[in-house]
């Protein structure tokens, strides 16, 4: 069988196993906007190491990446330095993303990294590093995703910015422990826009394969060690998913970071990034039908870290 034959056979038997629960899960409506996103999308896409995709469902359409931009703040933060870990623990927090009750006698150093406070946290340290987390984040996956004009949803944003009075409670709580810098509307107002920006399927697969290649860019550079690369690989494991993330280890067993906007990324180290969408999330905030998929995908191909 060839390597194609063998993805696409893959690929279906995943398709297989999911369609019964498309549309399954309810959207995240507490942004309004992503409340307006058709439940019965799904979209699957696999790159390899090599740049090879293959793909199925709707993985041409644009989708807010929302949480799993925490990652890449994070790559971003961790190239230039690792004073981040002073800010920031590498626990799993057992609470929901948006929790505030640990942040208080933890003294304002969240959990970790890919829970609200921590990427707060990390969007902060960011601005102070470019004086444009946004801006910076966006060329990133631009380049990654191969699609140079990948863009914040300010639609989407502004939505968030309007109902956003929890982030808002974090941020102010973590400024009051002088854990954030920077002027807290203007950390919000960064973190509210990078969780806006779209990308499709396709494009989120290819992002992955930094973490796939271990630090590796999509032109063949090195943005961060190997040994970044096998931390935030860790954190992803066992924070990526928040009060989920032993339940996503128990049943996948891969690295897995989701969004409210319904995506998760996985990653097979040095092998595949794997990406899907399924709008209806399950209430821990994870996508229900993109859970699956990645539990046949590890089913069919045993391909876990463990
Ligand atoms: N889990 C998520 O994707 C949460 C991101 C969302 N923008 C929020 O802060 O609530």
């Amino acid at each position: 069988m060839s390597q194609e034959e063998y993805h696409e056979n893959i690929l279906d038997a995943v398709m297989e196993r999911v369609r019964p629960h498309i549309g399954k899960g309810h959207v995240a409506d507490y942004i309004p906007e992503l409340g307006k996103v058709d439940p019965h999308r799904f979209g699957f896409a696999l790159a390899t190491v090599d740049g090879d995709i293959h793909s199925a469902g709707d993985v041409d359409i644009p989708f807010s990446l929302q949480s799993i931009t925490k990652l890449f703040t994070l790559a971003l933060v961790v190239s230039g330095s690792d004073d981040i870990w002073q800010r920031v623990h590498r626990e799993p927090s057992g609470s929901p993303f948006n929790s505030l009750y640990q942040l208080e006698f933890e003294r304002g150093i969240p959990r970790n990294p890919l829970i609200n406070p921590g990427a707060l946290v990390v969007t902060d340290q960011l601005l102070s590093d470019t004086g444009d987390a946004v801006g910076t984040l966006c060329d990133l996956l631009s380049r990654e995703s191969g699609n140079p004009h990948l863009q914040v949803d300010e639609v989407t944003a502004h939505s968030e910015y309007l109902t956003g009075d929890r982030n808002r409670s974090l941020a102010y709580l973590m400024s009051d422990f002088g854990n954030i810098r920077n002027p807290v509307s203007e950390v919000l107002d960064h973190y509210f826009r990078q969780c806006a920006i779209t990308v499709t399927t396709v494009e989120l697969a290819r992002i992955g394969l930094l973490l796939a290649r271990h630090g590796v860019r999509a032109d063949g550079s090195r943005m961060f060690s190997r040994e970044a690369a096998r931390r935030i690989m860790a954190v992803m494991l066992t924070c990526g998913t928040y009060d989920a993330a032993g339940e996503f280890a128990f049943r996948i067993g891969l690295p897995c970071k989701s969004g409210v906007g319904g995506g998760i990324l996985a990653v097979v180290p040095a092998r595949y990034s794997l990406a899907v969408w399924g709008p209806g999330l399950d209430p821990r905030g994870n996508s229900v039908a993109g859970a699956l998929a990645l539990e046949a995908f590890t089913d069919i191909t045993h391909l876990s870290v463990f």
